[in-house]
């Protein structure tokens, strides 16, 4: 198997579509998932580098892997959705802390995802359209977060980091609505994201692997007769 040059997480509460997503980017399709377990990952060329792409479990009982596939990250895609003002909050609450095991320059892409269940809703009525919402929103639910909700939380979040707005990507570019059912910007996120974390990647192969002892390559050293180390 290739060695990934970088890693990209997919964080945020169950049931949002993280694993849809992923399979909207890498498979072409929308298809049925199951709730993932643990983790899984799929490896995407992008240019000379190898980036992997890590698909996480949102259900509570594997919280405490989360960290864990957060280290060394060069992105982390913190994912809601838009119809669920719950799995927001979550991101701020439960997933944020998670990330301090990723690479000090790591950047935050936030995505709300199943436009598709609400967009056509996303402004009120439109008074002189009154057909327009008769048809559009007839099956459709109001959606329950806003953009600018999402533009609230990445702020939070540089504040959190202690990053200054002005050495970041902008909030507004950050912040992405997408449907993995429709497929609309999926291309877009992932591609955005991607393109993001290749100065990261450069940069973590110019300072050579992290600096932690492997214990599996740990060799006892032997023993003299006087009990002194050789
Ligand atoms: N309408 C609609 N449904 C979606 C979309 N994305 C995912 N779903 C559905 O939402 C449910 C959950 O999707 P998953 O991709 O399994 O969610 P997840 O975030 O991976 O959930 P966990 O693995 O439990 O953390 C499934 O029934 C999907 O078919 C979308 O964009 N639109
Ligand atoms: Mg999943």
């Amino acid at each position: 198997m290739k060695k990934p040059d970088g890693k990209v997480v997919l964080l945020g509460d169950m049931n949002v579509g993280k694993t849809s997503l992923l399979h909207r980017y890498m498979e072409r399709r929308f298809q049925d998932t199951v709730s993932t377990v643990g983790g899984a990952f799929y490896l995407k060329q992008w240019g000379p580098y190898n980036i992997s792409i890590w698909d996480t479990a949102g259900r509570e009982q594997f919280h405490g892997l989360g960290s864990m596939y957060c280290r060394g990250a060069a992105a982390v895609i913190l994912t809601y959705d838009v119809n669920s003002l719950q799995s927001l909050v979550e991101l701020e609450d439960r997933f944020l802390a998670l990330t301090d095991s990723a690479s000090a320059d790591c950047i935050f892409a936030i995505v709300g995802n199943k436009v598709d269940l609400s967009d056509d809703c996303a402004s009120p009525p439109d008074e002189h359209r009154p057909e327009k919402a008769a048809a559009g929103c007839s099956s459709k639910v109001r959606k329950q977060v806003r953009v600018e909700d999402a533009i609230a939380l990445y702020k939070k979040i540089l504040k959190y980091k202690m990053l200054d707005e002005k050495d970041v990507p902008a909030a507004e570019k950050m912040c992405f609505e997408t449907s993995a059912k429709t497929g609309y910007k999926v291309d877009y996120l992932f591609e955005t994201v991607f393109d993001m974390v290749v100065p990261i990647i450069v940069r973590q192969k110019a300072e050579g692997p992290p600096q932690t002892v492997d214990i599996t390559d740990y060799k006892p050293a032997k023993r003299t007769k006087s009990g002194c180390c050789a």
